[in-house]
């Protein structure tokens, strides 16, 4: 069978799973992202925030898929992403006011997404592998206009995602070039993926086969 659920409210991870063949089943994880990445101290390196932040995800959703029936011959996939800039870890800004001042500090500058991926393979209710890694992307950007950032800013697409940018939406306009895998920067790295199902002993083509819309795995 080799269900995937995808621990994760991101519409554009999951829109990336779907363009990619894989229709998964989407669980939510409850995570203080806040009070883990506190907890992990100041000190903690940008990589080990996010991929302790998508273990802690992918962890959360296990206990509901064991009552939902669903813990067996599952994989379960958790995501986090944030810009790095200047050393400092950005997440969502949440107000045009942050994401204004962010906007300032780095049009016509690079900074590295960064997304940390857990995957977990369950049997009978059981996680018998997990496999855990970050991607980091360079992403180069341009420098909007007053009046188009402003517009930007009004449409609030960049409030709510990490680095107050998007590659594959209104965002676009604002990126002139990215050195590493493009959808890791949309919040799912599916190379990355790839490679960690491998780990836990799945091929991507038996999820194809097993979690495709006309398929669904549930
Ligand atoms: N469409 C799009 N979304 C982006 C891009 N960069 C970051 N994001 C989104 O920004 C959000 C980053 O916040 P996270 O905490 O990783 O994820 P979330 O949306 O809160 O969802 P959870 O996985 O449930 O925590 C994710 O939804 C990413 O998909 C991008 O280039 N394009």
């Amino acid at each position: 069978m080799a269900r995937l659920v995808l621990a994760s409210a991101s519409p554009a991870r999951l829109s990336v799973l779907r363009s990619a063949g894989v229709a998964p089943i989407v669980r939510v994880s409850a995570v203080d992202e806040d009070a883990l990445a506190a907890a992990l101290g100041p000190g903690a390196p940008p990589a080990v925030v996010v991929t302790e932040l998508a273990r802690a995800k992918a962890a959360d959703v296990v206990p509901g898929l064991v009552r939902d029936s669903l813990g067996d011959d599952t994989l379960v996939v958790g995501c986090d992403s944030m810009l790095l800039v200047d050393g400092q870890l950005q997440g969502k800004p949440g107000t045009v006011e942050v994401a204004r001042e962010r906007w300032r500090a780095m049009a016509g500058r690079s900074a590295d997404l960064l997304t940390g991926h857990s995957v977990l393979r369950l049997r009978d209710g059981e996680v018998v592998a997990q496999a855990a890694d970050h991607s980091s992307t360079t992403v180069h950007f341009g420098r909007p206009t007053a009046d188009d950032l402003e517009a930007y800013l009004a449409s609030g697409e960049p409030l709510q995602v990490a680095g107050a940018f998007t590659l594959d939406s209104l965002g676009g306009w604002f990126v002139e070039r990215i050195e590493g895998d493009p959808s890791s920067v949309i919040g799912i790295g599916l190379p990355l993926v790839r490679r960690l199902l491998a780990d836990v002993g799945v091929s991507v083509a038996r999820l194809w086969a097993a979690n495709t819309a006309e398929s669904p795995s549930v």
